[in-house]
């Protein structure tokens, strides 16, 4: 297929008539990363910008870090293919379209102030505290599956405090946490599979079906929150519930229902929409860096002693992370940092053009698709020839980081960039400083094979293995 405009970037090699290059896309999640990569170190020699084409469909590649901040920066309305996630979300804050967004997210970004995240740490510790617990019976035992543990936590802290409902060890924890993981998986089946991209066909599928089943489990989860704590709202509507006596200050929970039940700015469905949104954004997360953190430390030994004296130096004994302990804990933050540029657990944003984009070197067609690969931005020449290595160090140098801060999109950037990213880093530094104190993690990540179910995860557990520190 030939672009029509000379401006237009370079279309990758390998097109078929007509499906273009679908064919390319189908195979297993493990292939598709391998495709995507590849793409991505093609696209570094040709100035960072490709296109390509999925059935009639034209998409861009962008991998440039200058460029790919103009298109998050210009453009905000999410692509179509946020659509197959809609079922679930609906117009939730991540595939909201643009003109619902910018009224939810003005309306949201108080439940994510620093005033009111500092009232976590005390879950954050007893959470991570129970993590180190769970994880004893590990000791000594080889290798295990440590994610099922970091995504446990992680769903239960995420409930306790932006959601305000306690389902510490229920059978609802463990089916949601499946579901979450296989609805993911049906996702990037129908990416692959491109004649089920239009609703129409895809209604047909026995993936539809699978996929309604799944919604079953969690939208029973999301609406047993809103239930339970709507009960309690209705039954303690005058008290003051601010968390923060004196303040404005609600959690995300709160707020919701205060702008739904007092305010009538959301129906039903849209806080619904928001809750699926935050349990889903703030669980599967963090629990995927944390998991791939615990393999780099444990392929790292030198970095993760540097950690362990860091936390021996800023906590002393076994007492609580204070959030005053957590800005000096910088070789830490160095850490995670870069472990979430070696594994970007959302390697792939993707935006719809609705207007022309003018680029460094070539222009974006309006109405089509724009793939931003995160995880191609933080493989880019730009960051030197150590690029695929994992050095903490780098972050603490600034004369080794890309000239563009953009270059580091692990929370997106721009206006649609990630609302809990400083929750996620204070809830990650507290779970790594209990977890690095208690144990000496082991791993080796060369041995990792990745795939892409929206997320990038392991395509098999048990990476670590995990020892007590005397
Ligand atoms: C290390 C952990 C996390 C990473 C790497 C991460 C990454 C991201 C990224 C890349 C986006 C943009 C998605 C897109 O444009 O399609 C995003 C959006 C979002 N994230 Fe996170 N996230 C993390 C943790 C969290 C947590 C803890 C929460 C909630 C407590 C959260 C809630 C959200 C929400 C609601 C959005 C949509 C924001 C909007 O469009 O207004 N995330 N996140």
């Amino acid at each position: 297929r030939l672009n029509t405009k000379t401006t237009e970037p370079p279309c990758t090699p390998g097109g078929w008539p007509i499906v273009g290059h679908a064919p390319g896309l189908i195979g297993d999640s493990c292939k598709l990363w391998d495709v995507i990569n590849d793409l991505a170190n093609k696209s570094y020699d040709i100035g960072g910008v490709v296109s390509a084409s999925i059935g009639p469909r034209t998409v861009y590649i962008v991998t440039d870090p200058d460029d790919s901040f103009t298109v998050v920066n210009t453009c905000l309305e999410k692509d179509g293919f946020y659509d197959f996630a809609k079922p679930w979300l609906g117009e939730g804050l991540v595939t909201g379209k643009y003109s619902i967004w910018k009224n939810h997210r003005k309306f949201l970004n108080p439940a994510f102030s620093q005033i009111l995240l500092d009232t976590f740490m005390g879950v954050f510790n007893s959470q991570s505290r129970k993590l180190v617990k769970d994880l004893e019976k590990e000791v000594g035992k080889g290798l295990f599956d440590h994610w099922t543990y970091t995504r446990h936590n992680a769903l239960e802290t995420i409930c306790l405090t932006a959601l305000g409902v306690d389902f510490t060890d229920t059978n609802l924890n463990s089916q949601y946490v499946e579901a979450t993981e296989q609805i993911l998986g049906t996702i990037v089946e129908r990416f692959m599979k491109f004649w089920w991209h239009s609703p129409y066909t895809f209604a047909w599928s026995k993936l539809k079906k699978k996929q309604d089943a799944l919604l079953k489990t969690l939208h029973n989860m999301s609406y047993t929150v809103l239930q339970k704590r709507k009960s309690e709202f209705n039954g303690n509507i005058c008290a003051e519930r601010s968390i923060i006596p004196g303040t404005k200050f609600k959690a995300f929970m709160d707020l919701l229902l205060e702008l739904s039940v007092e305010k009538g700015v959301f129906n039903d469905r849209e806080i619904r929409e928001h809750v699926d949104t935050m349990i889903v954004g703030g669980h599967d997360t963090s629990a995927n860096v944390l998991m791939f953190t615990m393999i780099l430390l444990g392929s790292h030994p030198e970095a993760q002693e540097k950690v362990y004296a860091e936390i021996q130096e800023v906590l002393g004994g076994d007492r609580d992370v204070e959030k005053t302990d957590l800005s000096k804990m910088v070789y830490l933050e160095a850490v995670l940092k870069e472990s979430m540029r070696v594994f970007t657990i959302v390697p792939v944003l993707a935006r719809k053009l609705d207007k022309d984009v003018k680029l460094k070197n070539y222009t974006l067609s309006a109405g089509r698709t724009c793939f931003l690969f995160v995880f191609g931005l933080h493989k880019h020449p730009v960051w030197g020839p150590d690029v695929n290595e994992f050095k903490p160090e780098r972050w603490l140098e600034p004369g080794r980081l890309p000239d563009n801060p953009n270059a580091f999109a692990a929370f997106s950037v721009g206006r649609r960039q990630c609302i809990g990213k400083a929750y996620a880093l204070m809830s990650m530094k507290t779970t790594l400083a209990h977890l690095i104190r208690s144990y000496r993690i082991k791993a080796d990540h060369t041995k990792v094979r990745l795939k892409i179910d929206v997320m990038l995860k392991p395509d098999s557990g048990h990476c670590v293995s995990i020892e007590r520190r005397t």
